[in-house]
């Protein structure tokens, strides 16, 4: 015992932290009611800047334009946005990302062209672990084409590896779709290595990057990547309900065959014309009108992520979640708690999962206490740690929360 507490370290690492400033961007981060928001992985809080830009676009751009916004630039935002998302995080030359949809629908769309283009394959591989929506739309495009699922089972605190990959492809995968970062454990997987394995099988990928972008670094056109789609409400900021966003190789773009065929993704949509013509690049994967009121928020974060580099907001990641752990094992652990995350740094997103028994019914009574991570099932605490807007304060506070409760919940008989 050095006498150093998990809240003096925090005051150090916070004191030591050249992002820290970042913080008070974000509204809300100086909200004393919220004392500890771990969140920010599923819902990214909101940058002061977003209020003064969407006023800004409903007085100039809406009320002054009108319907004559479109003509003079709306339609392109999806794409602009997307081609700046490419850039800042995904490692993605522009042509080949569009904010569009939701991720669910992204996915469905992303996948049923993959097996549209492996017409003589019968399978798609996906691990049991990967998010519900995922596993539900791969298990629907397989019921719709009659295909069969082959899954990949992981570890609690893993994912799918490329060893696990290389036995389930076969000369049968037409797709193999699975999470950059796993939702639960935060594991990382290895995009480029898997990818290869996929390829040399003949089969496509489809990465799931939800749970990476903004905070864990991409690089979509080096590692080969085929399709890819991810969620711009966490890491993004682009605040309840934002379009999500895709990614298409620009090798597919021409052969491109998606099922949601719509106006405004067809050559020339205000042709009106008799038949569906595709547009010629990504913009073929819009189907309908794109929510350009609901994607500014996240172009103010992706300003900000590119002006602060995303190499330092990974450090910034890293750091949060080694502290998350280094704070778990001195209060949590002689408790019962158990990290279901990994250890590894480089193996690591930007949350950690911890599990107890005790965490399913623990979570209401920490929300109460302005103590807000959240809940996963079985028995998982869920730390999101949003590296511009998560201080190492707010680490310890719901740390040492958790371990308040643990202590009276079991009369304070830890194991030291
Ligand atoms: C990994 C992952 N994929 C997909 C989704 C679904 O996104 P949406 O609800 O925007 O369709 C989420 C979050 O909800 C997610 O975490
Ligand atoms: N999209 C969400 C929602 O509409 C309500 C509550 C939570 C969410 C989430 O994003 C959950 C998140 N994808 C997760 O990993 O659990």
């Amino acid at each position: 015992m050095t006498g150093i507490t998990i809240a003096d370290r925090a005051a150090e690492l916070d004191a030591a932290d050249p992002l820290a400033h970042h913080r008070d961007l974000f509204i809300g981060s100086q909200n004393d009611a919220v004392r500890a928001y771990l969140d920010g992985n599923s819902l990214g809080r909101p940058l002061a800047v977003t209020v003064d830009n969407l006023t800004s676009f409903i007085r100039q751009q809406w009320a002054g334009r009108l319907i004559r916004g479109w003509d003079e630039g709306w339609l392109g935002v999806p794409q602009q946005i997307g081609d700046q998302l490419g850039r800042v995080t995904l490692g993605a030359a522009a042509g080949q990302c569009i904010v569009a949809d939701s991720t669910s629908v992204l996915l469905y769309k992303l996948a049923r062209a993959a097996v549209a283009a492996r017409p003589e394959r019968s399978e798609i591989v996906i691990d049991r672990d990967n998010f519900p929506t995922d596993r539900f739309i791969v298990e629907g495009i397989a019921r719709e084409r009659n295909l069969t699922v082959r899954w990949i089972d992981v570890a609690y605190d893993g994912g799918a590896t490329a060893r696990d990959v290389a036995a389930a492809v076969g000369p049968q995968t037409a797709l193999v779709l699975l999470s950059h970062v796993a939702y639960r454990s935060g594991h990382i997987a290895d995009v480029p290595g898997i990818t290869k394995i996929a390829h040399d099988a003949g089969a496509l990928v489809l990465w799931d990057l939800s749970h990476s972008v903004g905070s864990v670094p991409a690089e979509l056109d080096a590692w080969d990547v085929d399709f890819a789609a991810g969620c711009s409400y966490k890491y993004l900021n682009g605040g309840p309900g934002a379009p999500a966003w895709a990614y298409v190789a620009q090798r597919h773009l021409p052969t491109l065959d998606q099922p949601i065929p719509g106006w405004l993704g067809s050559a020339d949509p205000f042709a009106m014309g008799a038949a569906y013509q595709p547009a010629d690049g990504i913009r073929k994967l819009v189907s309908g009108t794109p929510p350009i009121l609901g994607m500014l928020a996240m172009r103010d974060m992706l300003n900000l992520l590119e002006q602060v580099g995303m190499p330092a907001v990974r450090r910034k990641s890293e750091l949060l979640t080694a502290f998350a752990i280094e704070a778990v094992e001195e209060l949590l652990t002689k408790h019962g708690v158990v990290l279901a995350s990994p250890r590894a740094a480089s193996e690591r997103g930007g949350h950690i999962t911890i599990d107890h028994p005790a965490f399913a019914t623990m979570v209401p009574g920490l929300w109460e206490d302005g103590i807000i991570p959240d809940y996963r099932n079985p028995d998982g605490i869920r730390l999101g740690l949003s590296p511009l807007s998560t201080s190492f304060r707010e680490v310890a506070v719901a740390i040492e929360a958790i371990a308040g409760r643990l202590e009276s919940s079991t009369g304070a008989a830890a194991v030291e």
